[in-house]
């Protein structure tokens, strides 16, 4: 996790993450065949031919091989009729090998996915897309037999890079039944204060930069800008987004919902700012009382020493710090008042003059 002496944005290793994650499950998987002389059993059902399916699917399987879970793999053609892919999901319902059943989605258009879906067996209903599953995943108290995989390995990564969910602001990018929605569930459960945006959300700029954390699930290539991003802020890019590129062989290449090298550039011009004066200043937004946003530099309105200290220190009565903040033209009227900011990390500053918000500077650093 990032620290107050780092000077770039930290890297959450998802691929170290994961190997670590599979490593425990290959021992729970020995340590369940030791005692009951089993193993469990995932069924991958895939429908037609969609090639992104087919990688996906063929990813599950291996990983199963890797932990000793043993793969019943079902490849049924794209003209499957519906009545033939419930019949395969019922038998796979009373096999007793098969402990979980994974319908590949998306299904072809002529078979109805909320009807294939409600017909798993709320036992082996591993994707945890069974309505009564997301059902109770929203109710307080409520436990889910299974959670979605893809949300809670969101969590996972969160927790094991050491970022605290409760209390924090999280904005969800993305709504849909497999990612945003259930991730939101599980961060609101995890204590979060949580904002979902969507594609009919206004401004999502002003809203993703508000969040302590930002779980980006949209399928929309590199729409969260570096400018976007909160100094501090986690960022779970959950997009996996083919874009063309010559430069490959495959022609493509896969990139996430946040602009990564923008969002890495940003932070860490803005984490730099800390211990060296001499460097680019970050963005700062100004709101003059006409609520009109200008951009302009924050040389002019923050010095380096009222970054270092601490928060609590800088209260509104400080000379000092009302004149390091005193902008020499650009505002008018007396003195200004340093109002509120984050306790935790210095991640915002807002200056108050005659009770009209008249500055926000978005520049801070993280714990
Ligand atoms: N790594 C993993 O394990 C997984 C990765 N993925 C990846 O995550 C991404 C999302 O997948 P999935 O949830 O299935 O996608 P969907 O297309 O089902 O849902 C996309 C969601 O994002 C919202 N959205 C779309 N465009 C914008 C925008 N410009 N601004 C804000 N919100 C927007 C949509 O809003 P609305 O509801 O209004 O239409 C919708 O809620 C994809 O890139 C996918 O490949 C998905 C599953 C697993
Ligand atoms: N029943 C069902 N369950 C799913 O969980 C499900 C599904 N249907 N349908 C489609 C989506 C999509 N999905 C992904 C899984 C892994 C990566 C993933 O691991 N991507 C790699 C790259 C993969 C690559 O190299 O091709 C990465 O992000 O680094 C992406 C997307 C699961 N889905």
């Amino acid at each position: 996790m990032a620290s107050q002496s780092d000077h770039k944005a930290t890297i959450i290793d998802g691929k170290a993450i994961a190997q670590t994650i599979r490593s425990e499950i290959a021992v729970e998987v020995r340590n369940l065949s030791q005692k009951y002389d089993k193993v469990p059993g995932l069924a991958v059902v895939i429908v037609g031919s969609r090639k992104d399916s087919q990688s996906y699917v063929s990813m599950k399987r291996k990983a199963c091989a890797e932990v000793g879970i043993t793969s019943v793999d079902v490849d049924l053609p794209e003209n499957v009729s519906q009545d033939d892919l419930i019949a395969k999901v019922h038998k796979l319902n009373v096999n007793p090998d098969v402990h979980g059943i994974l319908v590949q989605l998306p299904l072809p258009r002529h078979i109805n996915e909320e009807k294939v879906l409600s017909e798993i067996s709320i036992e082996k209903d591993v994707d945890g897309f069974h309505p009564l599953n997301i059902g109770k995943l929203a109710m307080k108290g409520r436990e889910p037999l299974f959670l979605p995989c893809t949300p809670k390995g969101c969590l996972e990564l969160l927790s094991r890079s050491g970022i605290s969910i409760t209390g924090k602001k999280v904005v969800v990018v993305g709504r849909s039944n497999i990612v945003g929605l259930p991730v939101a569930l599980l961060l609101l459960q995890a204590n979060a204060t949580v904002t979902v945006v969507h594609s009919h959300t206004l401004d999502p700029e002003s809203i993703i930069r508000q969040a302590d954390i930002i779980i980006a699930a949209a399928g929309h290539a590199m729409m969260v800008k570096g400018g976007w991003i909160k100094p501090g802020a986690a960022i779970i890019d959950v997009g996996t987004n083919a874009i063309d590129d010559s430069r490959k062989k495959s022609g493509y290449r896969l990139v996430g919902d946040v602009d990564f090298q923008e969002a890495c550039q940003y932070l860490s011009q803005v984490q730099r700012l800390c211990s060296h004066s001499d460097v680019q200043q970050p963005r700062v937004d100004v709101i003059p009382p006409q609520q009109e946003f200008l951009q302009i530099s924050s040389d002019d309105f923050i010095n380096q020493e009222l970054l270092r200290r601490d928060v609590r220190n800088l209260m509104p009565t400080s000379t000092e710090c009302q004149s390091s903040l005193m902008p020499s033209d650009n505002l008018p009227g007396p003195a200004h008042d340093l109002v509120g900011v984050n306790t935790d990390h210095i991640t915002g500053i807002v200056i108050k003059a005659k009770d009209e918000l008249l500055l926000m500077a978005t520049v801070g650093y993280p714990l």
